[in-house]
């Protein structure tokens, strides 16, 4: 088994929709860091699980500098459901994703 791991740096702004008072739901931003995991028991014919360049373009290319809540849609942009957006974006291979939202503050997706 093969894996990559590409770490990104998202800087956007988002506002959660919560069921109780919380500073979140007012509009503001992070520098997220992410880190993407995809593996593949077989290389592809250029000697790859997924070119770095690709995640870059699928998940850096749709998320910095935007406004998360767009992007997602009716998604909660909580690092939780971020953390799934991207594996799904990303396909099978993707199998773990890490965001971390501020220093102390960290979600994980891993497919079963
Ligand atoms: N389980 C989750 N909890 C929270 C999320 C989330 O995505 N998953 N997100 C938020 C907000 O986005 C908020 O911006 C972060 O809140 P907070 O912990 O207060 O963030 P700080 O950067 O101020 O954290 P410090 O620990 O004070 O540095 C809230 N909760
Ligand atoms: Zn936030």
């Amino acid at each position: 088994m093969y894996t990559v791991s590409k770490r990104l740096e998202v800087s956007a702004s988002h506002q959660l929709k919560l069921d109780y008072p919380s500073k979140c739901q007012n509009l503001h931003g992070h520098n997220w860091i992410i880190i993407v995991h995809c593996r593949s028991k077989e290389l592809d014919h250029n000697g790859m699980v997924i070119d770095f360049t690709i995640i870059k373009e699928k998940i850096h290319g749709r998320l910095d500098h935007q406004h998360i809540n767009d992007v997602m849609g009716d998604i909660n942009s909580t690092a939780e459901n971020m953390a799934k957006w991207i594996a799904d974006e990303l396909g099978e291979t993707c199998f773990k994703v890490e965001v971390q939202e501020s220093e102390g503050n960290i979600a994980t997706y891993e497919r079963d």
